[in-house]
């Protein structure tokens, strides 16, 4: 199977990703609990927003018509310059003895030609429909002169303005962030239900693998088994579970055994490395006798080139049909399983997950960049670098060398500028298209 496009690949993944069914592969949990999980239900508005109508600053409220009749009476247009201060004490109100602050709601009607004193999100009376706020008036013994002609409905949020009952606030497939929590909480939804979190197994191979928990010394030839960390922490940030698997040698049988039980017990396997040329990549093969559809081998990019993208049959479902899984073959080197998890799982995930479709695709834009980038064009290369918005121009700094097996050199980066196949140069300065990691 030849190198696939990056885009085709990212076609191929989402195309075999099956979402979550909302009824089955779903939980209700505390809203407090909720946060970066997914809506598996539209959720209604158990209430009117504003609940009432209130006020929206701190000041008086009043009936416009009462000040109507008293514009009327005024001169004609030209002369208001001139006179303004004459007519400004024309606009008078009586104000009233009570006063409204927030909490407390007033039953008395407000009387014709009167002002009642009130304050942000106080609940206006019967008869008042709009809010001079203090600043514009002067208040004499209790009357109180507009500086300002109001205009009707001013300073008022009414009630039902941004939301009415049995209305959606929040529609399924929706990221619960913090605006969405803090705006189910405001109509009284201490509960929600969301999408369960994927399972997604990792199952690290090399005979030169040593676990992290290990205190043993490391023997030449032997590396830690960071992969499985970088990995693990990605799809956690995903929103998914990560089950490890252990490192598992480059033994068919032994690997061969972390497959099926990866297979059977997890929504998504990983693995890392084992999916080159060498003697000892060992992933495709297996995969193959376990009679896995492969759907690529390799992609045209840099890093991350050797990737196979499987589908398994697991255990049967529910409702008894069969359940295809994705498998994902990512390389070893570090920045190469990074990779691969950036541009391709991460948006499976997103699917997998219930999550809109606006979250099933990485996130581009266009800097200029301080430094000339370098490719040889025959993959789609990504190179890593640092992304700020000096006087707000996004603007990318790459790193200085690059090698996928440096994960050192990723540390602190935030995007990945792109460069297309047969792009081998980008000047300083020029326009860039930068992924966001
Ligand atoms: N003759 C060729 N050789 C290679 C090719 C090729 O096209 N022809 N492709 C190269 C590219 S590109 C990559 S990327 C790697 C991918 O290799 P594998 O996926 O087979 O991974 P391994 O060989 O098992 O390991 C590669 C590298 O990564 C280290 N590693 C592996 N697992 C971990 C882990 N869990 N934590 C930390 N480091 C890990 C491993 O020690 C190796 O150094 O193949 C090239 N070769
Ligand atoms: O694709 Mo490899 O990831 O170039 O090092
Ligand atoms: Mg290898």
């Amino acid at each position: 199977m030849n190198m696939l496009p990056v885009a085709k690949v990212e076609e191929i993944v989402l195309s075999l990703v099956k979402p979550f069914d909302p009824q089955i592969d779903s939980e209700i949990i505390p809203l407090s609990q909720a946060l970066n999980r997914i809506l598996a239900e539209d959720v209604r508005s158990a209430l009117d927003f504003p609940h009432w109508d209130n006020s929206a600053m701190d000041g008086y409220a009043f009936r416009y018509a009462d000040l109507e009749e008293q514009f009327q009476e005024q001169f004609q247009e030209q002369f208001q310059e001139e006179f303004q201060e004459q007519f400004q004490e024309r606009w008078q109100l009586r104000i009233t003895a009570d006063e409204i602050p927030a909490g407390m709601a007033i039953a008395k009607p407000l009387a014709k030609g009167e002002c009642i004193r009130i304050f942000t999100g106080g609940m206006l009376p019967i008869g008042a429909d709009t809010v001079v706020m203090q600043e514009d008036t002067e208040r004499i013994g209790n009357i109180l002169y507009l500086q300002v002609k109001p205009i009707q409905g001013e300073y008022v949020r009414r009630k039902g303005e941004f939301i009415t009952a049995g209305t959606t606030l929040v529609s399924a497939g929706s990221k619960l962030t913090p605006t969405e929590i803090g705006a189910l909480a405001s109509a009284r939804c201490q509960q929600v239900k969301v999408y369960r979190q994927p399972r997604i197994a990792v199952i690290s191979t090399g005979n030169e693998l040593v676990s992290l928990d290990s205190s043993a010394p490391l023997h030449l030839g032997q590396i830690i088994d960071s992969n499985l960390h970088a990995i693990s922490a990605l799809i956690a940030q995903a929103g998914a579970i990560a089950v490890p698997f252990g490192a598992v040698p480059d033994d068919r049988e032994e690997l061969e055994t972390a497959i099926k039980k990866a297979i059977a017990t997890s929504d998504m396997v990983i693995s890392i490395g084992g999916v080159s040329v060498g003697d000892y990549d060992y992933i495709d093969g297996l995969l193959e006798k376990l009679g896995a559809h492969i759907h690529v081998r390799s992609v045209s990019i840099k890093p991350g080139k050797p990737l196979t993208i499987a589908s398994l049959t697991n255990s049967l479902s529910v409702n008894g049909s069969e359940e295809r899984i994705v498998y994902f073959g990512i390389p070893g080197n570090p920045v190469s399983a990074m990779m691969s998890f950036w541009r391709f799982i991460r948006g499976a995930i997103a699917k997998l997950n219930g999550a809109g479709e606006t979250h099933w695709q990485p996130q581009f834009i266009r800097a200029s960049t301080t430094e000339a980038l370098n490719s040889q064009g025959r993959r789609e290369t990504y190179l890593w670098g640092k992304l700020t918005y000096p006087k707000g121009i996004p603007t990318f700094q790459p790193v200085s060398n690059y090698s996928s097996g440096n994960l050192i050199s990723a540390i602190g980066v935030n995007s990945l500028a792109v460069m297309r196949v047969n792009q081998t140069y980008v000047p300083v300065g020029d326009e860039v298209i930068v992924m966001l990691i």
